[in-house]
């Protein structure tokens, strides 16, 4: 089991930002999800605390974001676990797209748990969508014996955006947590395509994303795709699997 790290963020020393990439995000979601949506002021004002309250920038993408939050209404998901809270914007907008949906996020850091709880409570969402701040490693067996016990109930997604050498850990938590039927995710698997450059294998995405990879493949609870992405932040991917 990979240590447990303190890594607000994921900070990437060679982060770009392509405009093309951009220019077509900016496009088809001024489109398919204009800032006049009902949540549409909240999502950009979650964006705008994050910046003014100096937490790292690493909001899930505005797209991969929304896609999760269809993939919630689609498969009528009741329950979700985020694992990486940063301010609340993926939670946010899952919670305020699926009004049943019931969205528990992990933090460890007490300030981004702050910051995201204040944007939570901003959205109108604070009765479902509930953070939990520690390192998700000591919190998520605390939830596996919950919903072993009956207390709590399965989740229909987890959303794994962490700590990238843990990423494997928390996927067997999620598969076990999870029903058939039901999907984990795991962000930033792609980075830029370094993934496969031998040199970037000690990057810790690389190697936390290559252990997923690798791990899952002989992972037979599970059927899984790593489905590549490029938008406004960067070139990436999502690994997608669906619990058999
Ligand atoms: C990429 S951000 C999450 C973005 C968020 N999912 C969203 O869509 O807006 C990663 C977050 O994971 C948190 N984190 C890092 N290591 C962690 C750990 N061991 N346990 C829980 N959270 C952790 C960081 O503090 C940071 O806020």
């Amino acid at each position: 089991m990979a240590q447990q790290q303190h890594r607000p963020g994921h900070h990437d020393p060679e982060f770009t930002t392509n405009p093309l990439w951009a220019a077509v995000n900016e496009y088809t979601m001024s489109h398919l999800h204009p800032s006049s949506r009902p949540n549409g002021a909240v999502l950009d004002s979650t964006l705008e605390s994050i910046k003014s309250n100096g937490t790292p920038s690493g909001s899930t993408g505005t797209v991969q974001s929304k896609f999760l939050e269809l993939q919630c209404r689609i498969l009528k998901i009741k329950h979700v676990l985020e694992i990486g809270t940063l301010g609340g914007y993926t939670s946010i907008r899952i919670a305020t797209e699926n009004p049943r949906c019931h969205v528990t996020s992990i933090e460890v850091s007490e300030k981004h748990a702050a910051v995201a709880r204040e944007n939570i409570t901003k959205a109108g969402v604070a009765d479902r969508v509930e953070v939990l701040v520690g390192p998700a490693l000591e919190i998520l067996p605390t939830l596996l014996a919950d919903i072993e016990a009956g207390k709590r109930e399965r989740f229909g997604l987890t959303y794994i955006d962490a700590d990238k050498l843990n990423s494997v850990n928390y996927f067997d938590f999620g598969v076990k947590m999870g029903y058939s039927g039901g999907l984990v995710v795991v962000d930033n698997m792609v980075s830029r395509g370094n993934l496969v450059v031998e040199d970037k294998r000690d990057h810790e995405h690389v190697k936390g994303g290559r252990l997923v990879v690798e791990t899952v493949g002989k992972d037979t609870r599970v059927d899984a795709v790593v489905m590549q992405t490029v938008a406004k932040k960067n070139y990436d991917g999502f690994l997608f699997a669906a619990i058999k």
